[in-house]
């Protein structure tokens, strides 16, 4: 997976992230995961401490479990990046998938796949399964062509700047939860205005990297996994430092903050899931129907009633199929400092 360029170590600068990375990803020897953080088995959590989320009384945001209830921790090595254990209720991060797969890739985002076939309007996962219902996972079909989405402030991956004019839209459900989770991990003040979707298949990876070309670097990066399982590495401000391995499970949210902001990070594997999980995570059975019986008081009836809606889509057999393959991820950034103007071009 070509996304991010691997940024080069300088030439005096010891490399300890390669190594591990390399370590991950190498696929010529059993993989030795006994090192790697694992929030779901238990393992290696001496590495963590748990994280004081705030519990803001916001309204419930649909398909989440109330904050008082989310499992959250900072790793000790660096207590800006949170990891905040699935929080969604059963059935719901189908929403949050379909949104990934039939929606966000369209116009005016833009796609990996502009740069190298002319796709035009067309919506990208009807094109998919009107030419590959039986198999949306061949390599020829459309959705596994689909590498990347960016939204918001395009980020460009050759300069990787952003560009005051070079913007879409930022999905208003995508920037609730951005913000909602923000407000928990104690920025209330976070404003979504990009995310890079990414879209991983198991022999994907994406090499180590920085993400430091938005203007306000006191804005966390927040970042959301759906699908197959990840390890994820999490290193320092420079390639000096080891990194730490965890999984990224489907629905797990990661946070790089304050001292985590600038680090390097990088996926080295995408490893299928253990099925029974993710059949629990879209299991639907949990879900009520109607919004009248939705259990929050403070619900809002007609968000409520629209994500259930989508919920019971009728083609969740084919994104179930695309996501057996697949894994989801979005990152939600800030650019602009706030109430500045977006810097002039130097
Ligand atoms: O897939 C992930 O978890 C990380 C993605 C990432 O680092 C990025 O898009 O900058
Ligand atoms: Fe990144």
């Amino acid at each position: 997976m070509a996304t991010y360029a691997e940024e080069e170590s300088g030439p005096d600068e010891i490399d300890n992230f390669k190594p591990i990375f390399k370590k991950y990803k190498r696929r010529d020897r059993p993989l030795d995961v006994s090192d790697v953080i694992d929030f779901d088995k238990g393992n290696n959590l001496d590495k963590v401490e748990k994280f004081k989320l705030e519990d803001t009384g916001q309204s419930l945001l649909t398909g989440l479990k109330p904050v008082c209830e989310w499992k959250a921790y900072c790793l000790k090595s660096n207590p800006g990046f949170l990891f905040i254990v699935n929080p969604f209720d059963n059935g719901y991060q189908r929403y949050w998938v379909s949104r990934c797969v039939k929606d966000y890739p369209c116009r005016p985002n833009v796609r990996n796949l502009d740069a190298y076939m002319d796709v035009g309007d067309v919506n990208i996962w009807d094109t998919a399964i009107s030419t590959h219902k039986d198999d949306i996972t061949d390599k020829e079909s459309l959705m596994m062509k689909l590498r990347w989405v960016t939204m918001g402030y395009h980020y460009h991956w050759g300069t990787k700047k952003y560009y005051k004019d070079s913007k879409a839209p930022f999905q208003e459900d995508m920037s609730r939860l951005g913000r909602y989770v923000a407000s928990a991990i104690g920025y209330p003040k976070f404003s979504p205005e990009a995310a890079v979707l990414n879209y991983y298949h198991l022999d994907s990876s994406l090499s180590g990297h920085t993400d430091h070309s938005e203007f306000d670097h006191s804005a966390p990066l927040i970042s959301f996994s759906f699908g197959q399982d990840a390890i994820f590495l999490i290193g320092g401000e420079t390639k000096e430092t080891e990194p730490s391995a965890v999984f990224l499970r489907s629905g797990d949210i990661c946070v790089m903050s304050a001292s985590a902001r600038l680090v390097y990070h990088a996926v080295p594997r995408i490893m299928e899931t253990d099925p029974q999980r993710n059949h629990r995570c879209f299991d639907l059975s949990d879900i009520k129907l109607d919004s009248e019986s939705c259990t929050s008081a403070s619900c809002d009836s007609a968000a409520h009633r629209h994500v259930v809606e989508r919920l019971h889509s009728n083609d969740w057999d084919l994104m179930s199929k695309y996501l057996s393959q697949t894994r989801i991820n979005f990152n939600i950034r800030q650019v602009l400092v706030p109430d500045r103007e977006f810097p002039a071009e130097t």
